[in-house]
């Protein structure tokens, strides 16, 4: 049976990321994007970063970041993984000695088996629907446009993914894991930690 993992992302409170650990989330992700409501302080995301316990990675998400962004976000903030969710090329990624994940803005017409080779290098291709403003817009995609093709142990699901619909998406599309914002929210960065639960209790009703 595999054990889908579980991204939390879009945290700015120590008790969403407490809610998050001890609902079984596998991954936080916090958001290095000014436009975003859900963007954190070097300082705050520092002392998320103190809360997380062992086995927990912590991704740090980025939009067409300045270099010196990302190394300044890496001097200060113990980063597992970078998730870069812009237009950036493979090497504006590879560049920092770490992991990192790249999301395609998923679209009628977005060649996915193509963006994934594009990519190669990448941990894991992380699947978000085409919105203005680059994402977590709390909007779904047509999950029928993901082919067959694309290898799963790469796969991350997102995009409008909450407790109702989680558990349909994962028996569809199979990912190697998840990742949600909006549908665990009560307002943009501020989570509830019982949607965190029915979030992740989905996931696994999926896996069966
Ligand atoms: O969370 C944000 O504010 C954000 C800003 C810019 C790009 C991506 C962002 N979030 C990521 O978007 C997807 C989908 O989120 P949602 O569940 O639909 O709200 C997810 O990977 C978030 O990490």
């Amino acid at each position: 049976m595999h054990r889908t993992r579980v991204k939390i992302c879009g945290l700015t409170r120590i008790e969403d990321v407490h809610a998050a650990v001890d609902a079984g989330a596998d991954a936080i992700g916090l958001v290095f994007y000014p436009p975003s409501a859900r963007c954190v302080t070097l300082e705050r995301a520092a002392e998320l970063v103190a809360a997380v316990p062992p086995f927990v990675s912590v991704v740090g998400l980025f939009v067409n970041p300045a270099e010196a962004l990302v190394r300044e976000v890496l001097a200060h903030v113990r980063l597992h993984v970078l998730q870069f969710h812009g237009d950036e090329h493979e090497a504006d990624c590879a560049r920092f000695a770490r992991p990192w994940l790249k999301a395609a803005r998923v679209r009628a017409g977005l060649d996915l088996l193509e963006f994934n080779a594009s990519h190669a290098g990448a941990t894991g291709i992380l699947l978000d629907a085409f919105v203005e403003g680059y994402g977590g817009g709390g909007r779904t995609f047509d999950w029928s446009l993901i082919p067959s093709g694309l290898n799963r142990r790469r796969l991350i699901l997102s995009g409008g993914l909450d407790a109702d619909n989680v558990t349909e998406a994962v028996r569809r599309v199979r990912p190697w894991a998840v990742d949600v914002s909006s549908g665990v929210e009560v307002e943009k960065g501020i989570k509830s930690a019982e949607k965190i639960s029915a979030f992740i209790a989905g996931v696994r009703n999926a896996d069966g």
